[in-house]
Order: structure tokens, then C-alpha cells, then sequence
């Protein structure tokens, strides 16, 4: 099964139910891919590919800027079999972040590079830059040039993407990629590259994907907590509930958490007002909603 979320934050009406339709498309595909390969590490990356491809998303083409008008991409996935993990962070445009994030995974020799390293590393690899006009919406613009201009504030822009997914021998994993808050100053990481904060997966326990507030999930480490109180038992919605309760209450963070374990049991919680999500499972029609 697959659980993917296109971001917390406040999507007006208007575009709610647009938003869900994508990750259901998202999901549905990571979900074809699972059954087509058999793992939940390919499945969760394909599902986040295509929320990177979307523009309605902060990810990928449409992620949003920083004060200096550029796109800085973060993006991470890790496996919960032998807990490998990839990532990348202020990365310059590269048009899927999370396949590099991938590649990164897969050479093994580090989990995380940044900036130049990190579009080193890509190239080296064989990923093309992509040209930033390809990738930069007007949308992306609109929303930089309000917050310069003092008409709308500083914040996380939602719409950071994630996946978590779970093969039929209760292997997971779980992917997020993210163009971070508009107007970050450059060089700003959020936590979506941070295994442990926006992305973590241990087969003994489950993979959790997060988005919001990128301060607060470091400092929370808030995939891992959801992911150690599913080693203490509780079930995958409880952990999701507790972990953003807890996460609100301890460090006034908000934001939203996906989480599955390995019996394929899933949760999802926010404390924002909205966090579009879809979901597909084996022999079910995949299904959408925030
Ligand atoms: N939209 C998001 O979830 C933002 C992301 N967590 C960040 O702070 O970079």
C-alpha cells in the first residue's frame, strides 16, 4: 500500500479538492509501481516524482523561492530494511530531486549533500540541471513578491510532498521532497532532508513522512517519535494523533505527519487546517481527501 500527502498548510476551498485529486493519481501510481516491482523504496519514490511534477505543489517544478528569487530543493528517502538513506538539500534546479535523493541511497558512500556538492553529485550521476525557467511558476513569483512587498508573511509555503509505503513482506519506506518556506533566506534546510525529522523508515517499526513548519520538525525529530511509538505499541493512527498532539504541545509546531507500519496499517494527522492526502491499496479503489 501507498499513503502519499501533497503538504499541511491552509489550500483554499476552491483548490481542495484538486489538490487531493492529485495525490490520489500519486498514490495509484506509486501503487502500480509497488505491484510491478515489488518494493516499497521504488513505490514511495514514484509516488513522489509525480507530486514533483505537479505545479500545484511545492516540489520539484512549482516549489517556492527563496528571498533571492532562486529554487533551492530538498528532498530525502530512506528504507526500513537495513535503513539506508539518501538525501539531498539546497539543491539547485534538478527537476526530480527525490531521484537523486535515490541515487544517493544506492551509492551508499554518504546520506546527505548539499548545494554544489549535491549538484555534483547529480550531474556525476547523470541527472541534467534543469533550466530554473522551466521549473520557476508564475504562482511561485506572486507569492515571493507578496511576501517582499509586506503582503503576506514569511512562512512555510505548503505543499512539500512525501510517501510512505508497504510491501506484502511489511517492508517500508517512505520519501518527501520540498521547495521549503517562501523567502528562505538562501542556504536555509528544512527538515525534509533530515532523516528523522521529514522522512524515516525501519522496518521493525514503520516510515512516517512529515511537512510544516521545518524549524520545529528538527527540532522535534518528529518522523522518529511517530515511528518509536509504533515500536511501543500503538496503533499507526495513534502514533500519527499523539506525535502531532505532542509536537504542537512541545515545541508550538504545526503541521502534518503519513505513517504506515509494516501490517500496512495506516495513519495521517495535522494540526493545520488542511493536508491533502491520497491512498492506495492492493485490490482497493485508491482514495483522496485533506
Ligand atoms: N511545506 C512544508 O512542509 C515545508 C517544509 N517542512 C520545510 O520547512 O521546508
Amino acid at each position: 500500500m501507498v499513503v502519499v500527502h501533497g503538504g499541511a498548510g491552509d489550500v483554499p476551498e476552491a483548490s481542495r479538492a484538486a489538490h487531493a485529486e492529485g495525490c490520489r493519481v500519486a498514490a495509484a501510481e506509486g501503487l502500480r509501481v509497488l505491484l510491478e516491482t515489488g518494493s516499497a523504496l521504488e513505490a514511495a519514490v514514484r509516488a513522489v516524482e509525480v507530486l514533483e511534477d505537479d505545479s500545484k505543489y511545492n516540489a520539484g517544478t512549482g516549489a517556492c523561492l527563496t528571498e533571492a528569487g532562486t529554487i533551492e530543493l530538498d528532498a530525502s528517502v530512506m528504507e526500513g530494511t537495513t535503513m539506508r538513506g539518501g538525501a539531498v538539500c539546497a539543491l539547485p534546479p534538478f527537476r526530480n530531486p527525490i531521484r537523486i535523493a535515490r541515487a544517493v541511497l544506492e551509492e551508499g558512500r554518504h546520506v546527505l549533500y548539499a548545494s554544489e556538492g549535491a549538484s555534483r553529485f547529480a550531474i556525476a550521476h547523470g541527472f541534467a540541471p534543469a533550466d530554473p525557467e522551466t521549473m520557476i511558476t508564475a504562482k511561485a513569483r506572486q507569492r515571493l513578491d507578496a511576501v517582499l512587498a509586506g503582503r503576506a508573511e514569511r512562512g512555510w509555503a505548503g505543499g512539500t510532498v512525501g510517501a510512505v509505503a508497504c510491501d506484502r513482506e511489511g517492508r517500508v519506506a517512505a520519501a518527501t521532497s520540498t521547495g521549503g518556506m517562501v523567502g528562505k533566506r538562501v542556504g536555509r534546510v528544512g527538515d525534509s532532508p533530515i532523516l528523522g525529522a521529514g522522512t524515516f523508515a525501519d522496518d521493525e517499526s514503520g516510515a512516517a513522512s512529515a511537512t510544516g513548519q521545518g524549524e520545529a520538525i528538527h527540532r522535534f525529530g518528529l518522523t522518529r517519535y511517530a515511528c518509536d511509538l509504533l515500536r511501543a505499541g500503538l496503533t499507526a493512527q495513534q502514533a500519527a494523533d499523539v506525535s502531532i498532539e505532542r509536537f504542537g504541545a512541545r515545541v508550538s509546531g504545526s503541521g502534518g505527519l503519513i505513517v504506515v507500519d509494516g501490517r500496512g496499517e495506516i495513519g495521517i494527522a495535522r494540526n493545520t487546517a488542511t493536508m491533502s492526502f491520497g491512498v492506495a491499496r492492493e485490490g482497493e479503489d485508491a482514495g483522496a481527501g485533506h
